[in-house]
């Protein structure tokens, strides 16, 4: 594999990065020119949403070609355009071989949830001190116990104890890290509930893998009281379903939600606030975990 390196303002990502696909790249990454220099600058996100901007001020953009000559046409078709000016081309590289698995792989070490409580990918052996371990590998839905969300809801799960008199929803349940963490707990009645079919067949296998049992569907398999309603989703649609999750509460049962930022904790109080009283009870990075008892 080649890859065709160039340097470019913010203004001309987008563009760019339209001809790099036109012009057949395999993959297109964009880089901050500056990282790890005094000029280096931050941007700001938050996850599931479009970066704020296309890119930096001094952009490195890399796209990859099968060979080298598809990679040399690119730069000079591109670097015929009127768009280019304010570009400069770098050059054009071989890619070294990589062991693609195990560099991906290695990206991905054992979470510590509890000392006892650990998400394991499966390549990995458990630590000695856990007790109770969730096995999962990155795929194609979120939830692989890296994100702060993910891990304050698990600790909370962590710290409720024995679930099983529990029926246990976890709705948005993506990878169905929650509903499996829940069923570690001693949960048996669990509804892992997703608007993407992607995520609900994830769900299925994941919990299969860790040999628990749960049902896993679109969010209208939500069907009547649960001792324990689980969300971790994203502060806009916690509002929007509101009134839906808490009447999925049981009376004396517990809501759990995450994917909230600190400041954004009064707004998700007055919108729970005609059906329950929610509180910050973790917070990790910047993000939030809000609980309410029925
Ligand atoms: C941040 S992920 C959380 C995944 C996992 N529960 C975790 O804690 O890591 C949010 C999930 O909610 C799902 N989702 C978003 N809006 C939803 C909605 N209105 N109803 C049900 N699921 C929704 C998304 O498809 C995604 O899988």
């Amino acid at each position: 594999m080649f890859e065709l390196r160039l340097l470019a303002p913010e203004t001309k990502i987008e563009i760019l990065g339209e001809a790099l696909d036109a012009l057949d790249a395999l993959s297109i990454s964009v880089e901050d020119a500056d990282a790890q220099t005094e000029a280096e600058q931050a941007l700001f996100g938050e996850p599931g949403m479009p970066p704020p901007k296309a890119g930096w001020e001094r952009s490195r953009v890399i796209a990859q070609f099968p060979d080298e000559a598809a990679a040399r046409e690119a730069a000079l078709v591109l670097s015929a355009q009127d768009f280019f000016e304010g570009c400069e081309l770098v050059g054009v590289a071989e890619v070294p071989e990589q062991d693609w698995v195990r560099l991906t792989q290695s990206q991905f070490a054992p979470v510590e949830i509890t000392p006892e409580f650990w998400i394991v990918p499966t390549w990995h052996e458990p630590p000695s001190a856990a007790r109770q371990v969730i096995r999962l590998d990155p795929g194609l839905a979120f939830g692989t116990g890296t994100h702060p969300t993910t891990r304050m809801c698990l600790r909370w799960i962590a710290g409720a104890g024995d679930l099983s008199g529990h029926r246990v929803l976890d709705y948005g349940c993506g990878s169905g890290i929650l509903a499996i963490g829940a069923a570690k707990f001693g949960a048996t009645d669990i509804d892992a509930v997703d608007i993407d079919e992607a995520a609900v067949e994830s769900t299925r296998l994941n919990a299969q893998a860790n040999h628990v049992q749960l049902k896993a569907g679109l969010p209208d398999a939500a069907r009547g009281q649960y001792g324990v309603v689980l969300a971790n989703i994203l502060a806009t649609p916690l509002k929007v379903l509101a009134p839906l999750l808490c009447q999925h509460v049981a009376a004396g049962g517990s809501l759990v939600l995450a994917g909230i930022l600190e400041r954004q904790a009064q707004e998700l109080q007055e919108a729970y606030a005609p059906y329950l009283a929610l509180s910050v009870s973790d917070s990790e990075d910047g993000w939030i975990l809000m609980t309410a008892r029925a």
